[in-house]
Order: C-alpha cells, then sequence, then structure tokens
C-alpha cells in the first residue's frame, strides 16, 4: 500500500493535522451542535478562500484559455433526464449488511479494508517494517477488532491479495460477493461475513413541486445540464465545431458510508467540462502539439489487470501515438489536468493517472483516467477524465425528438444511398389501432442497421418484428403492406453527425484536502524549537496573501497602518491585520497554520522612516523598504512574475530575528 508523507518526507499526522484545520476554521462538521451528519461539512473562512481561489484558478486555466461557455444549470432535475441518461438504472454502489449488528459497508471498500489488514498482518508476522499510515490504521481499528491478529500467510496467498487489491475497482457485486465468500472475509465489528452485495443507487430521490407527481433527483453531477443545452449552445458558438462547455456547481450522492473527511462527502462543489468534437478523424485536437512532450505518470488497465501498481512516465504525444491514451483530444485534456494540478501547488511526485479497467468505466465510457493524488487516505481520484462517446446526446435525442446534432454544409454535394422507409399509414390504423402511433414513430426513429435487418426479414419471409416500447411483448410482427424498406440515392447538402464528449470532471473539495495534504509540514520537527504547522500554499492559491501586524497597538501607529491597508486593498491584495497582543512571533505561527504567504510588520522604524518589513512565510527570511515598493513586490509574488530569491536579490534584507 502506498502511503503519503507531508512536504519535508514525514509521514503525515493526520489526527493533528484535521484539528489544525478544524482549529483555524478551514472546514467543520455541518450540524455538529444536533450532533452532526456523516459526509457533510461546512467551510469557514479560510476553506472558503482556499476554494475561490482554486476555482478562479480554475476558470482562468480551462474557460478563459480554451474559450468555454460557461452554464449554471439547476440542481434539481426530473426523474426522465437521469432515467434516460441510465443514472436512475445505474449509478450505484454495492452495499452489504452485517447480519447481527447491520453494520452498512460498501462491498468494495470492505473487502479492500479485511485484505488490507490481512496483508499488514502477514507483514507483522514476518516482522517486516509496517508503513506509518498502516500503524495509525491498525491502532484505529484495534479497539473494534475481534480475533485478527499477526498471521502469516501463503506466499502465494500474498500475491492474491495483492492482485485483487491491485483491480479492487474492477469487481462487480457478484464477483465481490464471490470474494466474501471465498476469502471468509468478517466484518472485524462482529467477526460474521457480511449480506450479499446488493446494488444501492446514490442519488437523492425528492418531488418537485407541491403535487408531489413531478419526482426528480438532487444531480449526481453537473453534465446533464450540459447536454440538454447543446444545441442552444451550438447555435451560441455560431455553430462551430468543436466547442466546450463547463459548469461549476454542487453535486450530491448519498455516499453508503462516508468516512474519509473532505474526501468523500454527500454535497460537494464540482467543475466539469464536456468538449463536444467530431468523432470522424480520431478525435484530434489543434493544440495537442503545445502539450505533446509533457510527460505524465500513467498506470494503464493491463498493469493493473497483471496484479500490479508500477507506473511509467510517458510523453503524453507518446502515449496516444501508442493507442495507450485513446485519442488526442482526450490526451490533451490530461496533459492540461496536469498542468492545473501543477500550478495549484499539487507534488507532482504525488500526482499519477489511472486507466479505468472494462467493469469499472462508467456506463457511457469508452476510455477513462482517473487523476489520483497521494494522501494519507491512500490513492485518491480527485478528476476523471472520461470519453462519454456520442452516448447521452444520442440518448436524450431518442427520447425527447430534439435534434442534438451538428449540420456542417459540406463543400461539394454528395451522393449518399441509404435504407429509406415508407409506411401505409391505412394498413397501420387498421392492424395496430391504439399502438398505430408507437410504430409509426418506432419505424421512423428505426437506425440504418435495424431498416438493413428489417429489409432482409421481409425479403426473406415476408414477415418482420420490430422492438416498439409501450406496446404489449414490447414487439411487432408486421408485413410488405405495411411498410416497404428499401435502399435509395439522395443528393446530400449537408453532414450531420452526433459529436462525441471528452469530459474532465474535478471534485473541488479533493483536491482542496489533497492539497492542504502536499503543502504541509512542521518547522522546528527536526528538533529544533517548538513545532510549527505549515501550509505552504503557492502564493496565488493562499486564503490570505498577507498578515499585518503592528508592533503594538499604540495610536502613533494607526495612519500607517490605515494608508498600508488602503494600498493593499487598492492593488487587490487580500490582508489581514492582527491587532493582539502576542509576540509577533506567535502572531506569524498562527498565520503560517493558514497559510498566508507574506506578513508585513510596522514598528518604531515605520513611524521615522515610512519603512516596513516583508516576511516569508516558508524560510522566514525578511527584507525592508517602503511601502509602494513592498505592495508592488508582494503583486509580482502572487501574480509569479518574481520569486523570493529575486526579491532577496533586489530588496535589503532585514536583519532582524528570523520569526
Ligand atoms: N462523494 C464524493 N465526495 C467528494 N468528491 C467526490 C465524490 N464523488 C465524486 N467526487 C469527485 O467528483 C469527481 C468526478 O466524479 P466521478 O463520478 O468520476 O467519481 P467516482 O468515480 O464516482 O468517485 P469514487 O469512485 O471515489 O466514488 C471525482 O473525481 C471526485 O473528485
Amino acid at each position: 500500500m502506498s502511503t503519503s508523507t507531508d512536504m519535508k518526507g514525514q509521514p503525515v499526522d493526520k489526527a493533528m493535522l484535521d484539528s489544525m484545520l478544524r482549529h483555524r476554521l478551514f472546514y467543520t462538521p455541518s450540524f455538529e451542535i444536533y450532533g452532526g451528519v456523516s459526509g457533510l461539512y461546512d467551510y469557514g473562512p479560510p476553506g472558503c478562500a482556499l476554494q475561490a481561489n482554486i476555482i478562479d484558478l480554475w476558470r482562468k486555466h480551462f474557460i478563459l484559455e480554451e474559450d468555454m461557455l460557461e452554464v449554471d444549470c439547476t440542481v434539481l432535475t426530473p426523474h426522465d433526464v437521469l432515467k434516460t441518461s441510465g443514472h436512475v438504472d445505474k449509478f450505484a454502489d454495492w452495499m452489504c449488511k452485517d447480519p447481527k449488528n447491520g453494520d452498512i459497508l460498501r462491498a468494495d471498500h470492505f473487502v479492500e479494508d479485511v485484505l488490507e489488514t490481512r496483508l499488514r498482518g502477514d507483514k507483522e508476522a514476518r516482522g517486516l517494517a509496517i508503513e506509518e499510515k498502516e500503524e495509525t490504521d491498525a491502532k484505529k481499528k484495534k479497539k473494534k477488532t475481534k480475533g485478527q491478529q499477526a498471521v502469516k500467510l501463503d506466499d502465494d496467498v500474498v500475491k492474491e491479495y495483492e492482485s485483487i487489491l491491485a483491480q479492487i475497482d474492477n469487481y462487480n457485486g457478484e464477483q465481490l460477493g464471490e470474494l466474501i465468500k471465498k476469502y471468509d472475509l468478517r466484518n472485524p465489528a462482529t467477526n460474521l461475513q457480511p449480506t450479499p452485495p446488493v446494488a444501492f443507487n446514490l442519488m437523492f430521490q425528492t418531488s418537485i413541486g407541491p403535487s408531489s407527481n413531478l419526482p426528480g433527483y438532487m444531480r449526481p453531477e453537473t453534465a446533464q445540464g450540459q447536454f440538454l443545452n447543446f444545441h442552444k449552445l451550438l447555435e451560441s458558438n455560431y455553430g462551430r465545431m468543436p466547442f466546450a462547455s463547463a459548469s461549476i456547481g454542487k453535486s450530491y450522492r448519498n455516499e453508503i458510508s462516508p468516512r474519509a473527511g473532505l474526501l468523500r462527502v454527500r454535497e460537494f462543489l464540482m467543475a466539469e467540462i464536456e468538449h463536444f468534437v467530431d468523432p470522424e478523424g480520431h478525435k484530434k485536437h489543434h493544440r495537442f502539439n503545445e502539450v505533446a512532450d509533457i510527460e505524465l505518470t500513467l498506470l494503464d488497465r493491463e498493469t493493473q489487470l497483471s496484479g500490479q501498481t508500477t507506473v511509467r512516465k510517458v510523453p503524453i504525444g507518446k502515449a496516444v501515438q501508442d493507442g495507450l491514451v485513446d485519442n488526442e483530444t482526450l490526451g490533451y485534456f490530461l496533459a492540461r489536468i496536469h498542468l492545473f494540478l501543477k500550478k495549484l501547488g499539487i507534488d507532482q511526485s504525488k500526482l499519477r493517472f489511472r486507466q479505468h479497467m472494462a467493469n469499472e468505466m462508467a456506463h457511457y465510457a469508452t476510455d477513462c483516467w482517473d487523476a489520483e493524488l497521494l494522501t494519507s487516505a491512500g490513492w485518491v481520484e480527485c478528476v476523471g477524465c472520461a470519453d462519454r462517446s456520442a452516448y447521452d446526446l444520442s440518448v436524450h435525442a431518442k427520447k425527447t425528438g430534439a435534434s442534438l446534432v451538428v449540420k456542417e454544409r459540406l463543400e461539394e454535394p454528395k451522393v449518399i444511398e441509404e435504407w429509406v422507409v415508407d409506411t401505409d399509414k391505412k394498413v397501420l390504423g387498421l392492424t395496430f389501432k391504439k399502438d398505430a402511433k408507437a410504430v409509426e414513430s418506432a419505424l421512423a426513429a428505426s437506425t440504418q442497421e435495424q431498416r438493413e435487418k428489417l429489409a432482409k426479414e421481409l425479403e426473406e419471409s415476408g414477415k418482420a418484428v420490430l422492438e416498439v416500447a409501450g406496446v404489449a411483448d414490447g414487439k411487432v410482427e408486421f408485413g410488405k403492406d405495411l411498410a416497404k424498406i428499401e435502399i435509395r440515392k439522395r443528393t446530400v447538402h449537408h453532414r450531420e453527425y452526433t459529436p462525441n464528449v471528452i469530459e474532465p470532471s474535478f471534485g473541488i473539495g479533493r483536491i482542496l484536502y489533497s492539497l492542504i495534504e502536499h503543502v504541509y509540514w512542521t518547522r522546528g520537527s527536526d528538533g529544533g524549537d517548538e513545532a510549527r504547522n505549515v501550509l505552504s500554499f503557492p502564493p496565488a492559491v493562499a486564503p490570505t496573501k498577507v498578515l499585518v501586524v503592528p508592533i503594538s497597538a499604540k495610536d502613533v501607529f494607526k495612519p500607517f497602518l490605515q494608508q498600508l491597508l488602503q494600498k493593499l486593498r487598492a492593488a487587490g491584495i487580500p490582508s489581514r491585520v492582527d491587532h493582539s497582543n502576542t509576540s509577533i512571533g506567535k502572531r506569524y505561527a498562527r498565520n503560517d497554520e493558514l497559510g498566508t504567504p507574506f506578513g508585513i510588520t510596522v514598528d518604531f522604524q515605520t513611524v521615522k522612516d515610512g519603512s516596513i518589513t516583508l516576511r516569508e512565510r516558508d524560510s522566514t527570511r525578511q527584507v525592508r523598504a517602503d511601502t509602494d515598493k513592498i505592495v508592488a513586490t508582494i503583486q509580482s509574488l502572487i501574480n509569479d512574475s518574481k520569486t523570493w530569491q529575486d526579491v532577496e536579490a533586489e530588496l535589503p534584507k532585514f536583519e532582524g530575528q528570523e520569526l
């Protein structure tokens, strides 16, 4: 199992980090004074500011950079939409139940947990080193663990367990049930095997309007709203393809057992892109050459199926050329996701792109890669990037009759051959009476392949069978008197096609939490002074950019403070003043926990010559200059046009105590 370390390579003390984040109000359990509800969290001021900055960067990196069309669609979604998209029938996880205490368990997580516990026990029995996270997990589980000790396993069994874990996302409910039986997996709380897994739909159901006759759901993703507006978006893009829409908004999933803090919640912010592309020409991307040399860390399907988790670094250009990543557009977005996460401050050594296995892929996807980040909870999917093919637009068009296609004028008219159906309305009415309309619609909506098949049946036996929704048996039989189906030539001036969709889908909360772990470290943990927590966010992402610290609350400082704050505001730099009368060192330490990258001290020298000190969070080094110079310097540091090294080379070093 992989475990994560903090920014300085030390094991993440998750309990300490969580308590700091709650204490500083990055986030807090919702409804806590009522006992809380698992999977629901509120963000406090630094959490909100951090989230807003991540979103701001996301907008600039994707929407502005690529001229995407942003939409904001409703959360409440009618049943019919999600029935058509397949979510009502298939958007489910596998759930099992403990027969004695009623514990509800997510089947894949249960299998994973028990096998990992056994592998840990095996390591212990063999006297092998146990990684920090494994130790913490084991301690946590000890209280409720019955009859689980360090037991040495056969080498073959270890291999089998490792292989199962490498492809845990590939099992369906039945297979998970077989694993539970085969390896006698028991719930540690009762030492009993849970019941066989059943599908549990993750959508929150509701009804829209007072009469309760319009059933609906809270959307589980923002995508459907974007698909339903496709035609209007295409028009507003002057009919030009390819183009992308984007949406940032809340989604809702009734997770079976959300126990991983911000990583698995029931209400979360998503940022999703739907890039519509012509399927002809193998989904090329006109800007692919800009990213082709970017090296990504890939864990492909075959490697996982062979029971391994070995990654390889491959330039995305080569990965697409070799067919490892299906097409340029998908590859382009994988590289853009990589660049975005890098910009945020994500540790590149803790980022990998994992390809989905066949069973794992959502019902609509043809190829899918997840950007996974290594955290104290292991590798966590933070961005999914799927090729949804033409699935969504096709099913919604079929269901509603709306035209969700692109019509392109051909430079030269073309003669095509196609199967055409001529229906005799009189025979139709007489034969099928009340079902006549449904039969007529089914014939009209039949595909070229279906028509060819029907024509062949009519030719061979004089009869054909057609599937018709809403009639008894779901199908009808008809003869040549009802419909003539033949191939005819036609001159066309337009080409019509349903676009394919490449969808990068970001869970902002997961990214936010993983980023916090990646930039977290403890100053003085190497045995020096008292240990102090630091969050080294890049300046552009940090919740607050500057902490202003007056050396005392005396009136003499007030005009300088006011002038400084006014200049910071005018420059658009978010700042906070710490008026408390604790030592400056303590005030800075508090802000290191909030990840504030810069500190300004207003002191007695300021009163004499107007100069102020600027402190950099990570090095704690300081420079000194006049207010205008310092404000301009902070601006350059935030917009990345200068590094702290540049600043130290330019401005006089302040030789005071490092705080
Ligand atoms: N319960 C959740 N809490 C927080 N973020 C989530 C949750 N479910 C999904 N996400 C985020 O939304 C993104 C896209 O959703 P997607 O449907 O691909 O996730 P998923 O495959 O269902 O995730 P998982 O397998 O972890 O449940 C994910 O990459 C993740 O960042």
